[in-house]
């Protein structure tokens, strides 16, 4: 049997085009974003979230990473402005990190690796559902927060983490209600953009990347828990899931504009 997609030697980014031969195109992501490369471009405009916390359903592991899943039946939870047209729905936020604290985060800016990155995934109701957005360039964008450790964290993180408990092992869900992601945004709204893909298999080029220049900081004891999930199943031996992330992609000729100078 083919072996699923994973993060290991056997299964990791190098093998993925096997299955997924998109996964060697010319708009992948991560990237690594080097500032001396990148355009300011004084049209982008503000970016803004409008969530509902009572869109918030679930939290999942799903063996590769830890997920919230929201109800996206209907422009509840959105996401406008910015490099975006219209109003794109949030179905999920996920995260992605290290074994350590120097590493963990996908994209990389001007050679920093953060401890960890957080995703919300939103889609363009304009193609009727996700399965349909996932198949156009202006299908999805995706907000990246990047996490760096730091003895003043942010309290909106405990949420997210005191469920941990509830989901050490693959397939484990627990209830998630009443949560706003927007109180994880950090002060500042200055953010890079780039067309790119998901980081992960089936790897789609249908991605508007949205990256906030400002880190927000979790503990090392919330990155400790972060790194207590297990990728396997309860009656599998244990195998901690860290480093569930892609090394930066060919940028191969695309531009990296800047919200700020
Ligand atoms: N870094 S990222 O933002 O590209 C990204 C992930 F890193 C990631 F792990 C997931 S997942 O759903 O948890 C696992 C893969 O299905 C998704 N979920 C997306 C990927 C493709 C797909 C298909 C159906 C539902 C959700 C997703 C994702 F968009
Ligand atoms: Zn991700």
């Amino acid at each position: 049997a083919q072996s699923v997609w994973g993060y290991d030697s056997d299964n990791g980014p190098e093998r993925w085009h096997e299955n997924y031969p998109m996964a060697k195109g010319e708009k992948q992501s991560p990237i690594e974003i080097n500032s001396k490369d990148v355009q300011h471009d004084s049209s982008l405009a503000p970016w803004h979230a409008s969530y509902d916390p009572g869109a918030a359903k679930t939290i999942l592991n799903n063996g590769r990473t830890c997920r919230v899943v929201f109800d996206d039946t209907f422009d509840r939870s959105v996401l406008r402005g910015g490099p975006l047209t219209g109003a794109y729905r949030l179905r999920q936020l996920h995260l992605h990190w290290g074994s350590s604290d120097d590493h963990g985060s996908e994209h990389v800016i001007d050679g920093v690796k953060y401890a960890a990155e957080l995703h919300m995934v939103h889609w363009n109701p304009k193609h009727g559902n996700f399965a349909g957005a996932l198949k156009q360039p202006d299908g999805v964008a995706v907000v990246g927060i990047f996490l760096k450790v730091g003895n003043t964290p942010k309290p909106e993180m405990k949420r997210i983490l005191e469920e941990i408990d509830n989901i050490k092992t693959k397939g484990k869900e627990a209830p998630f209600l009443h949560f706003d992601p927007s109180i994880l945004f950090p002060k500042s709204r200055d953010y890079w953009t780039y067309h790119g893909s998901f980081t992960t298999p089936p790897c789609e080029e249908c991605i508007t990347w949205i990256l906030l220049r400002e880190p927000i900081e979790v503990s090392p004891d919330q990155m400790a828990k972060l790194r207590s999930l297990s990728k396997n199943d309860e009656n599998e031996p244990a195998n901690p899931l860290v480093d569930n992330w892609r090394p930066p992609q060919p940028l191969k000729g695309r531009v990296v504009r800047a919200s700020f100078k």
